[in-house]
Order: C-alpha cells, then structure tokens, then sequence
C-alpha cells in the first residue's frame, strides 16, 4: 500500500532520478498525454522541448505533484508520489526547487522574504536571524548584488527576476531543479548569462535539472540531452547529435529549421 511505504532518505539510490511511465493526462475530452515514459537521469540538464500546448508544463507539474494524472506512475528520487498526501510527500518535496515561469514571484514580499518562504514552510522552527542569513547567502548564490536582497519584485529587471526565482528555488539546497522556460522574455546576453548560471549551479551543487525551454541557444549551451514531447508522448530523448540523427519531421525541422541551424555551434 501506497501510504505505508517509508518514505526514508536513500543515498545510495542510483537509478533515474525522475521516472515517469504511462502518464495519461487530459482536460475534459482534451487528451494531452497518453502513455508518456521518461527517465531523467542523476547530474544531468535536461532539455525539454515540444511545440506550443504540448504539454511540457502540465508534464513538470504532474512530476512535482500540482496535477494528478488520470493514469500512469511518478517516482523521483525512486519515491512514488501519486497518491500520497501532501505531509506524505513534504521529504521529497525538500529535496527538489522550482522556478515557475515568469518567476512567480509573490509581489507583496522582499526578495529575501520570498526566499525565505519556503524555508519558513519547511523549517517553521528556523531561526529568524538564521533564516534571513540562509536567505542572503542563496541572493548571492543566484548572483544577484547583495542590494537586491530588499528590492521588491517591481523594481527588478526581467533578468533579475528569474534569478530571484532561482535564488527562492535554491532555498532549501535541492537535488533537483525544475525550471520552466527561464530565459524566456530575456535579451540574447542575460539569456546566454542565465544558461551560465544554471550550468554553474548544476556543476558545484552537483544538482539534476529538468528545464523546459523554446530557446535553442539554450539547449546547444548547456543540455545534456532533450528530450521532445509530441504526439502525446515523448517521442525520442538523446543529445542533439542523436535527435539529429533521427527522421522524425518536427525533430528535423526544429534542430535543422533555420533558427537551429542558426544556434547549432559553427564546425571548423
Ligand atoms: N488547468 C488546465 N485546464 C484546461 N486545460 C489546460 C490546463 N492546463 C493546461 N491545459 C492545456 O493543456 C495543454 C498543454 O499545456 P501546457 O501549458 O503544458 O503546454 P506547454 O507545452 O507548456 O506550452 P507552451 O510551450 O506554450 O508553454 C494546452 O492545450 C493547455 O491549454
């Protein structure tokens, strides 16, 4: 039975870190996965791509447990989810950090209050003085200037946002990073900066991200595979060079259209 599994810390745990099988998702008569499989595994930035209303984001929030699938099973960290209440799922929901798209953030908050809201959630025993050093230190982790901290979202850039959104994401040293198109409404420069930083953030906290993501130049920059939803399902996951290598006609035409021929890195 579901609710007697522990649900206990395993360090030794080594197969996907996200693993997805079966998954049927639908709105009314409105199918939009039907039978989706998909393994994510440890250390490595996945790309998820997929046309517009592809489902991608219904996808995420069915991982993270914010939709509940018709069929199918979710396990992350090799914990199955479905099913299971929220106080059930509080130690796995420790261990992974969001940014949703558009940041999220709430509005009424400071950035460090915000960064401090899913700490107070979590560890409502924190101390406040120790919160707020917590909540500093993952300002400066997203690379944001120290001034930042107070600022309310309002008088943020776009850019400056997302690494807000980052900085919150980062607030309780997650394995797993879930981000929803973060370089989306963002000038070519704080894009290719953003993809530096979740490469960075990936490589020294060791982390596992799944980044959904329309930007080319982000998937040739720093995913380690992609996977491609269409049809319902995800139809082919590997490198570029792999999906490349396949002659599925939205796959060729993404990565081979003029804009990806574009991001693809120049031989020679
Ligand atoms: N709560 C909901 N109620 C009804 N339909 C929904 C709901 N959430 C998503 N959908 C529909 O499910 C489909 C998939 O949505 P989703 O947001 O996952 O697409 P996506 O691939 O992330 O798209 P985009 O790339 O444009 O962000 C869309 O047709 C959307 O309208």
């Amino acid at each position: 039975m579901i609710g007697e599994t522990p649900l206990a810390y395993d360090p030794q745990f080594e197969g996907p870190i996200i693993c997805v099988k079966g998954l049927r998702n639908s709105f009314g008569d409105f199918v939009v996965h039907e039978d989706l499989d998909l393994d994510v595994r440890k250390g490595e930035i996945l790309g998820v791509v997929g046309g517009s209303g592809t489902g991608k984001s219904v996808l995420m929030r069915s991982i993270i447990g914010l939709q509940k699938p018709d069929e199918g099973d979710v396990k992350v960290f090799g914990e199955s989810l479905l099913g299971r209440s929220d106080a059930e799922t509080v130690e796995i929901r420790k261990r992974w950090g969001v940014l949703f798209q558009g940041g999220a953030l709430f509005s009424t908050l400071t950035v460090a209050e915000n960064v401090m809201v899913p700490i107070r959630e979590f560890y409502p025993k924190m101390d406040r003085e120790f919160r707020r050093e917590v909540a500093k230190y993952k300002v400066c982790l997203s690379g944001l200037p120290p001034d930042a901290a107070p600022k309310y979202p309002s008088e943020l850039s776009g850019g400056m946002k997302k690494r807000a959104g980052i900085a919150r994401a980062l607030a309780l040293d997650p394995e797993l990073l879930f981000l929803d198109e973060p370089t989306a409404g963002l000038d070519p420069i704080g894009a290719a900066a953003f993809d530096s930083l979740t490469r960075e953030l990936q490589q020294t906290l060791g982390l596992t991200v799944f980044l959904i993501t329309h930007d080319l130049d982000t998937l040739h920059a720093i995913c380690d595979r992609v996977a491609v939803l269409a049809d319902r399902k995800v139809i082919a996951v590997g490198t570029i060079d792999e999906l490349l290598a396949m002659d599925h006609p939205w796959i060729q035409e993404y990565f081979n259209g003029p804009r990806g021929r574009m991001a693809a890195p120049k031989q020679g």
